[in-house]
């Protein structure tokens, strides 16, 4: 049996947990409160690779969530030391997260020449990618290869070994039902259009020096393939998390103050999703206008059960200006 916390807050009442165990090889995490409201340290002692999937379009937050969520496990995530300096991966004291591009089969000049683009499977390579994470789950070390970002290129492949923690994250964590079946827990970030977009200006503009108007093109460039190929993996994940405008600010420009939903699956082996309150009910609650420093309704909380492709879900969600998760 193993318990990993996630998250930990006093106000919401919530624990968020998944665990993870096999017959003959077990994983364990013990959670440590520390005195910080908000801090969890987690330890764990694993005897079998732990995988959890991310998946989300580029520019959806995967990065700045992973940075998140390795925080949580402790210490500080760093590319493989003196490795190649355009690696993907990034290794911390219980995590190693890598990233499904260096799968990519077909580099940029051959993806161009094809006609294809990096969402396309026929520019990935899944039985290679299925053969690395179940060679790493079962204690395997495995010679990635290495997707370029500066060049285009497939560089030299890198060592990775077995680490406690698996993160695979990228556009296609759930794409390969033999890859799906080795995760342990799958998170899908559904970003939608007005809010993809916002972010991706802003960050290809300030630190990829690209204009606005390539910036639109390549995004609706992609949209048909992330429609065919990334979106429906939504439907395989756990937990999804969607990131909508807000609805509290009428005629709101700024797209700063977000609308987020977690929907969390039911019936996951070892997955407790949060509540607000009472488990099973319906909670819509806004806090009390003197208790805000911002103008009233600044935030608002809302849960309940509900359905998902077919499937039993809670839903917990929440609109205002604190849930930046960037910083
Ligand atoms: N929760 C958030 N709130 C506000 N801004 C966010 C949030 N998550 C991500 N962003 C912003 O969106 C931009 C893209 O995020 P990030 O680089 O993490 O995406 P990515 O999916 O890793 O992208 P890529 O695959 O293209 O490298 C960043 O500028 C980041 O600051
Ligand atoms: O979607 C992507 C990653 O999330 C990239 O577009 C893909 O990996 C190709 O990379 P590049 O544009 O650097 O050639």
């Amino acid at each position: 049996m193993a318990v990993s916390t996630i998250y930990s807050t006093q106000a919401l009442n919530s624990t968020h947990f998944f665990t993870s165990s096999s017959s003959s090889k077990q994983v364990f995490f013990y959670r440590r409160q520390t005195n910080r409201r908000f801090n969890t340290i987690i330890t764990c002692a694993a005897q079998q690779t732990v995988v959890i999937g991310l998946a989300a379009d580029s520019g959806c937050g995967k990065s700045t969530f992973m940075r998140r969520l390795t925080s949580v496990f402790g210490g500080a995530a760093e590319p493989p030391k003196g490795g190649n300096p355009d690696s993907n991966t990034l290794i911390s004291d219980m995590t190693t997260v890598i990233c499904l591009d260096d799968y990519h089969s077909l580099d940029r000049t051959g993806r161009k020449e094809k006609g294809v683009t990096a969402l396309d499977p026929r520019a990935n390579d899944f039985d290679l990618m299925y053969e690395q994470v179940k060679a790493l789950k079962s204690g395997i070390a495995v010679e990635k290869p290495i997707y370029n970002h500066v060049t285009g290129l497939l560089d030299a492949p890198e060592l990775i070994q077995p680490p406690k923690i698996l993160v695979i994250e990228g556009l296609h964590p759930m794409f390969d039902e033999r890859v799906r079946d080795l995760l342990d827990f799958s998170i899908y970030l559904d970003i939608s259009n007005e809010v993809k977009f916002a972010w991706k200006i802003q960050r290809d503009m300030a630190e990829r020096g690209h204009s606005l108007e390539s910036i639109k093109a390549s995004i609706e460039a992609r949209k048909p393939d992330f429609d065919a190929f990334i979106d429906p993996q939504k439907q395989y994940a756990d937990a999804v998390i969607e990131v909508l405008p807000t609805q509290l600010i009428p005629d709101d420009n700024e797209g700063k103050v977000l609308r987020v939903r977690l929907i969390m699956k039911e019936g996951v082996k070892y997955f407790s999703p949060v509540y607000l309150f009472d488990e099973g009910s319906t909670v819509s609650w806004i806090p009390c206008g003197r208790k805000l420093t911002c103008s009233y309704p600044g935030i608002k909380f809302n849960y309940a059960p509900d359905s998902y492709f077919d499937h039993e879900v809670s839903v917990v969600g929440w609109t205002g200006n604190s849930i930046d998760w960037t910083s």
